[in-house]
This record gives structure tokens, sequence and C-alpha cells, in this order.
């Protein structure tokens, strides 16, 4: 008691949601105070580890309007670490950004990562958090946040499912009694769904667009499917602007939802059939529990329009939307750093790597 009086105003513990397209920052009795893109802008002469220039907002604004010798990464593209050295100093910042004041004890943090990430890689992130001032790091699989976020009982004897569509990964997992008993994850989230429309704009009328308004595009007018009671009808349009790939020249065009919907298709069928061959290989009694319960989805990529009614018709299951799907991974790394000590058991270890 004494020591929590002694160290709870001077200690400023974290939980990471460290993302493929955001990362997040939760601080213990205070909320999620950080909300950045997960981009880093590096002077492409430098090693990575000097030639970091900007990190989240200011970087994620350089991406596709940088000079030659300056890139912009996103270390964490396809939902794994694709740069380590990258991927160490962005996490240093936003936990510098946090910390702050050196007068705080080092925090203790926890960092939420996808659930296909190698031992080598959870080492990584538990040395850069330690690196980075952290006086105890631990691991959380990013299913099991997403489902703490959303308030499921995990660790009642019964059946929970979860669907988390990121940026660069969708993660399906089925979890009981404080653990995961199914899961698949896929390479395949929102970055997936703005390749396909830029691919589509690209083939059907010769018209180059950025990922960012393919972003767009996806967020005004992408669907996944449309009834009378959907946001978005197929009617529905918008103008964008690209770069003519025959003459070189600026171009507009109009391009309609329902053109969009069939641009998505491929991809939106992948996370349809990755949560489908998880309910396959889910123990009956766990199904049948799903059954009355439904399937939670969290997670950016999870407010695509329609998504949720397309995978209740697909599953015969029903679907709800998490309360704050882009929010619910770092508010479940959140609730498990308040308590810590009795949430122990959902956190993973890294084995010892000879
Ligand atoms: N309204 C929306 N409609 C469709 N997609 C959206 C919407 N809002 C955000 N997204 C998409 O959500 C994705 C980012 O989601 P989120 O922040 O949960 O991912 P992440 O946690 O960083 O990624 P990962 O879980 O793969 O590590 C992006 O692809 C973004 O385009």
């Amino acid at each position: 008691m004494v020591m929590d009086f002694l160290t709870a105003p001077f200690s400023r513990d974290m939980g990471i949601d460290l993302g493929t397209a955001n990362t997040l920052v939760y601080i213990k009795g205070k909320g999620v105070l950080i909300r950045e893109p997960s981009v880093v802008a590096i002077k492409a002469d430098k090693d990575s580890a000097n030639g970091v220039l900007a990190v989240g907002d200011e970087a994620k604004k350089m991406i596709g309007r940088t000079p030659g010798n300056i890139v912009a990464i996103r270390p964490m593209k396809d939902g794994v670490i694709a740069d380590f050295e990258v991927t160490e100093n962005m996490l240093k910042y936003f936990i510098q950004k946090a910390h702050k004041r050196k007068r705080f004890l080092r925090p203790r943090i926890v960092v939420c990562v996808p659930s296909g990430v190698t031992e080598v890689e959870k080492r990584a992130v538990i040395d850069a958090a330690l690196h980075a001032g952290a006086r105890e790091a631990y691991l959380i699989e990013e299913p099991m946040a997403a489902a703490i976020g959303a308030g499921l009982p995990v660790h009642e004897a019964t059946g929970n499912m979860v669907v988390d569509i990121g940026g660069g990964t969708t993660e399906v997992a089925v979890i009981s009694l404080g653990g995961i008993v199914n899961k698949k994850s896929i390479r395949v989230g929102g970055d997936e769904l703005d390749e396909a429309i830029v691919h589509h704009i690209k083939n059907t009328y010769n018209l180059m667009v950025g990922d960012r308004t393919a972003e767009e595009i996806k967020m005004s007018i992408g669907s996944a499917y449309f009834s009378d009671n959907t946001e978005i009808s197929p009617d529905d349009s918008m103008e964008i602007r690209g770069r003519d790939l025959v003459n070189g020249l600026p171009k507009t065009i109009s391009i309609s939802s329902e053109e969009i919907q069939g641009a998505l298709q491929e991809p939106v069928n992948d996370i349809v059939r990755a949560v489908k061959s998880t309910l396959e290989g889910t123990p009956p009694e766990l199904s049948a529990d799903i059954m009355d319960r439904g399937i939670v989805m969290a997670g950016g990529g999870s407010l695509l329009a329609g998504l949720d009614k397309l995978l209740a018709d697909e599953t015969g299951m029903p679907v709800y939307l998490a309360d704050d799907p882009l929010d619910c991974v770092v508010h479940g790394t959140g609730k498990v750093l308040e308590e810590l000590n009795n949430l122990k058991d959902v956190l993973i270890t890294p084995k010892r790597l000879s």
C-alpha cells in the first residue's frame, strides 16, 4: 500500500499498441495520450539508427513527397517487423515522448504485438523497450488485447471470437479461460484494400493514384456489402485525381461505390475465408458459445462499410463491432497494465534464444 502511494504518481507505466498503421500509447491512470502513424522518415544515405529525421505524424506527411535522399518507412509494413532497427527507433521515440520527465520512475511497459511475430521479433521488441528506458517489459498478443479491450470475458470457460482487422494483418482468434484456443493470422488488412483500389484504377483507367488517395476512397465510398440499411449505396461516387499513365498529366475521374466494391472483393473474401476456417477448426462447445454470443470485430479495417453484415451473412453468426474499433487493442493493453498482477497470465514470454 505504502509502495503504491509512493510510486503511482511518478511512474508512467504504459501500454503500447505497436501497429502496422498506427502506434497508440496508453498511460496508466490517464488513458490514450499518443496516437500517431507508425512511420519513420530517415535519410537514405545514412544507416537507419543515425539518420532518423521524423517519426509519427510528421513522418507520415512526408510519404510520397520526399526528395530522393529521404525515405519514409513503415517499419511494421506487413504486420511483422520488417525493419528491426527502425522499429526500435520508433518505439524509443514514442516511449520517450510519453515518459517526458526524468524525475519519473522508469516505467513498466506492455507492448502489443501481432500474434504472428517470431521469437526473435518478440525478443527484439522487449529489448527495444528496455533500451528505451523501461524497467520491465511485457508482450501481449493483439487478438487477446482486442478481446480484453472489447470487454469480452476472456477468463471464463466460454468461447469468445474476435476478428481484429488492422493495417497489415487480420487476426482471428477464439479465446477461452484466459488463453487463445484457436487462431489464424493473415497478411491481409486495410493496406491490402488500399492496394486493390490502386491496382483497379491503374488497370481500368490508366491512372496512378497514391496510397493515401486510395485510403480516402476506401473510407468514403468503400463497402463490402450493400443493403437497405448500409450507409453506402452502389450509386455513391467520388471524384479522384491522379496521374495519367499515358501522357503523364494530372487527370480527374469519377468512380462509383459499386466499382470499388468489385475492386475490394478479393481481399475482403480472404478475410471472410480466414474467419470461416477458424470457425471450422474450433471445438464444437466453443462454436456453440460463439453462435450465442456472436463474433466481435475490432481494428480500423472493421470500419469498412458493410463488412460486419457480410460476415454475418457468410457465417450465419451474429457479428458486432467493438465500441471503439481503432482503440480497442490499446484499451485492452491498458486494462492489462492497470491490473498487471492479476492479468499476467494473458501475457506472452519470448522463449530463451540460444
Ligand atoms: N472508416 C474506415 N473505413 C475503412 N477502413 C478504415 C477506416 N478507418 C480506418 N481504417 C483502416 O484501418 C487500418 C488501420 O487500423 P488499425 O489502426 O487498427 O491498424 P494497426 O493496429 O496499426 O495495424 P495491425 O493490427 O495490422 O498492426 C488502415 O488500413 C485504415 O485505412
